[in-house]
Parts: structure tokens; sequence; C-alpha cells
């Protein structure tokens, strides 16, 4: 049995987002490993598509679908007490669930930063040694947009920078405050989902619709990434106890890297 096997075997995670992909990724490569998978997501049918494929692929009893939109304070934190009380505990949270939307940009902001904040603490109130529990690991989901910002994605650019800084601080923070919780962040560049679809939308990309063969040209250039590769990074960020305030990068060009930031001067 692998270091990573028993790191995760029996473990319990809640995974936004997770009825397709890179969510569903996650799911999959932590059932794999023998962990149990919430699996919470706004999208019913797909959720339910998902769950399908899930007890298909391992067992029944591994994992459940809840659905949920994370924007929605109170359902969030029911998500989370659902889990906790169907399968007795919480270890590992993903905030994974975003959008790409410039037209109703405030949408953006809200799931994509937001709900990640939101999720973060509410993962916390179930794991933290500060709320009596027994520690666990938390990863958020930004992008390469923010080290390589997209004029056409002003908004979700703003989102996924806000997601590394908010991870970065609250990762000191819990070890500051000895949570027993490593937090950390993961930066993808060009994934193949749904979500790179939005691009050939009006009524995601608005006014900037008209750059979305520039986008393409991007994506031509940088490649696009499996979602599976994105996985097997959070699964190191999730397992590699010495990662805490982690930013991971994963490209075509380097696959799966950190980025490093200089040590603060005096
Ligand atoms: N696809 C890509 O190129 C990249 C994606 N990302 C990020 O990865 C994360 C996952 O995106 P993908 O798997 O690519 O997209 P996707 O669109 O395939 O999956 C996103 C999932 O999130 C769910 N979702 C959306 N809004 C929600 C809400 N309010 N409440 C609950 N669930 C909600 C959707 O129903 C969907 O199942 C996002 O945060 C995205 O910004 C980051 C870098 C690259
Ligand atoms: C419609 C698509 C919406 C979201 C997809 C995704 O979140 C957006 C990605 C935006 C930019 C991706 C940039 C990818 C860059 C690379 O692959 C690198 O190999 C090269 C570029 C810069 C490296 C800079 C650095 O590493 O600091």
């Amino acid at each position: 049995m692998t270091f990573e096997e028993m790191a995760l075997r029996g473990k319990v995670a809640l995974v936004t987002g997770g009825a397709q992909g890179i969510g569903k990724a996650v799911a999959e490569a932590l059932l794999q490993k023998e962990a149990k998978v919430a699996v919470v997501d706004l999208n019913q049918s797909v959720g339910e598509e998902c769950k399908k494929d899930l007890d298909q692929g391992f067992g029944e009893g591994s994992s459940i679908f809840i659905e949920c939109d994370v924007t929605d304070g109170e359902k969030l934190k029911d998500a989370f007490k659902s889990t906790v009380n169907h399968f007795g505990r919480l270890d590992i949270a993903v905030n994974n669930a975003g959008i790409n939307n410039e037209k109703y940009w405030e949408k953006t902001i809200d799931v994509n930063l937001t709900s990640v904040v939101k999720g973060t603490y509410l993962a916390l109130e179930h794991m933290s040694k500060e709320h009596g529990k027994e520690g666990g690991v938390i990863v958020n989901v930004s992008s390469m947009a923010a080290f390589l910002h997209s004029p056409h994605q002003p908004v979700y650019t703003a989102t996924k920078y806000g997601v590394i800084g908010f991870t970065r601080a609250i990762a000191d923070a819990a070890a500051m405050g000895n949570y027993g919780v490593r937090i950390n962040v993961v930066c993808p560049a060009f994934v193949d989902t749904t979500l790179l679809q939005s691009i050939e939308l009006e009524d995601n990309m608005g006014k900037y619709h008209k750059f979305k063969d520039e986008i393409k040209q991007r994506m031509d250039k940088f490649g696009v990434l499996d979602p599976s590769i994105i996985a097997e990074g959070i699964q190191t960020l999730i397992t590699d106890e010495s990662l805490n305030g982690a930013v991971m990068k994963i490209t075509c060009s380097k696959g799966i890297h950190f980025h490093t930031y200089e040590p603060l001067s005096a």
C-alpha cells in the first residue's frame, strides 16, 4: 500500500463543483484511494449522473451527492453538516466550484471568491482544533489566470488572484493558531472541461465576447490539460504534510510545479 493510499483510506472529503470536470476528477481520484466523498454541486441532473458513475466505479456507500448552490450560505453550511452526519467526520475540503461570467460578474465573485472563503471557514469549523476537531486539509482552486491575467476575463482573473491571497493568509493563520489544518491552492492552466466552452457564449463573456479568438490562440499556445492531472496535483496538496500555504501551478509546459515568492524583506 502506497503512502497516499494509507493517508487517504477512510478519510472523508467534500468537493464543491464535484459533479463534473475537475471536481469529478478529484472525487474519482480520492475514491480510488478508498476515501469517502461528498459531491456538492448546483446541477442536480449532472450530480445524479455523477453519483451513478461513482457508485458503479467505487460502490454505493463510498459517496453521496448533495445538491447545493455554494453561494447560498445556509445551504453550504447544511452541505457540510450533512456530510459529517452521513460519514461521521470531515478530513478534506476542496473548494472547486467556479464559473466564468463577465456579463453577470457579481455572480462570478460570489461563486469563485466569496464561496471559497465561506467553504474554507465552514471546513475549519468541522476540522480545526480551535473548534475541538482533529485537523484536516483544505484545497482551494485558483487558476493560472492569476499569473497570466486575461484581458477578456478581468473579473474572473480578480477572483483567482483573490483565492491565492486568501489561501496564503489563512494558511499562515492556521499555522499560527495551531488549527491542525493545512490550506493550499492549485492554479491550473487551461483544462478540458465544460468551463472552457463558456468563451463561445456572449451570455458568459459579455463585452469581451469579441476577444474569444484571442483566448483560443492562448489555448493553442499553452495547450489544454486533462482534468486528471489537476486531480493528481490536488491529491499531492492533500497528502504531502509538508505543504501549507503552497501555491501549486499546473501547466502543459511545466506540469505540476510550485510558485515561489521572494521572502518578506525586513
Ligand atoms: N477549465 C479550466 O480551464 C480551468 C478551471 N479552473 C477552475 O477549476 C474549477 C472547476 O472548473 P471546471 O471543472 O473547469 O468547470 P466545470 O464547469 O466543468 O465544473 C464546474 C462545476 O461547478 C458547479 N458549480 C458552478 N456554480 C456552482 C454553484 N454556485 N454552486 C455549486 N456548484 C456550482 C457546476 O455545476 C459544475 O459541475 C473552477 O473554480 C475553475 O475556475 C481553473 C483553471 C483552469
Ligand atoms: C474561458 C477560460 C476560463 C478559465 C480557464 C482558466 O482559469 C484561465 C486560464 C488563463 C490563463 C492561462 C495561462 C496559462 C499559462 C501557461 O500555461 C504557462 O505555461 C505560460 C505562461 C505564463 C507563466 C507565468 C508563470 O508561470 O508565472
